[in-house]
């Protein structure tokens, strides 16, 4: 079989922001709606994610109707207390009608713009359940958990994984196959956790 022949398309993966963490080193705010550049922080996610895939959604704890007015679906996470980024590709995994899922933090606004062809790719190639960003930082590889492709139909793991309390994604995520996929600009992957950060990506 050639490459090509194992590609997978883009109209089989939904694209998900997560936008649904408490913010709480930006001191409580939603990140996804803090103005960077003069649009939401989840807009620009949500654009630069858009034409990389078939449909897009986002993951949302708060404010729904500001994020509703990007004019995508908006899923609030089926498990209470801001339980992790696992919750929200919970809320991904049950809604997407494809085969496969790409999940983007809505705080990493340069993200790559090959950065799903890149991971399904990898995942095509290795007949991997899951593709995973990893940057080489001076020869140390650094996982990007919240940059993530994964077949929708790991969802009943994700859940049995949630409903025994776990919470960390590099635990679940090793009970499938996966591959790394390594990226190589660290600031094609810089992220906003705190207001100065947010100022930093504006110059
Ligand atoms: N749906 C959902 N997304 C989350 C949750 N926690 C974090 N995220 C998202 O996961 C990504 C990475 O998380 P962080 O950068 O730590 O964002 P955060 O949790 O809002 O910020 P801190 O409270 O400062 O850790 C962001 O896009 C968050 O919106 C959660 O409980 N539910
Ligand atoms: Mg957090």
């Amino acid at each position: 079989m050639s490459a090509t022949d194992m590609a997978i398309p883009i109209e089989s993966i939904t694209g998900l922001v997560l936008a649904g963490g408490r913010g709480s080193r930006m001191g409580g705010v939603d990140k996804g709606l803090q103005s960077h550049l003069g649009m939401p922080l989840a807009l620009h996610a949500l654009l630069r994610l858009a034409p990389q895939v078939g449909e897009v959604m986002i993951s949302a704890n708060r404010n729904l109707a500001a994020y509703e007015a990007m004019g995508v679906p908006v899923w609030p996470d089926p498990i209470e207390d801001y339980a992790g980024p696992l919750a929200g590709l919970l809320a991904g995994l049950e809604h997407a009608q494809t085969e496969w899922l790409v999940t983007v933090p809505c705080d990493s606004p340069n993200f790559p713009l090959d950065l799903v062809a890149r991971l399904a790719a990898a995942a095509a190639e290795q007949d991997a359940e899951i593709a995973m960003a990893a940057l080489n930082e001076e020869g140390q590889l650094r996982r990007q958990p919240v940059f993530c492709l994964l077949r929708t139909s790991l969802v009943e793991s994700l859940v049995a994984f949630l409903h025994a309390g776990e919470r960390k994604v590099d635990r679940w995520t090793a009970r499938h196959r996966m591959v790394e996929v390594v990226f190589d600009e660290p600031a094609d992957f810089a992220n906003a956790n705190t207001t100065d950060e947010l100022r930093q990506l504006q110059r």
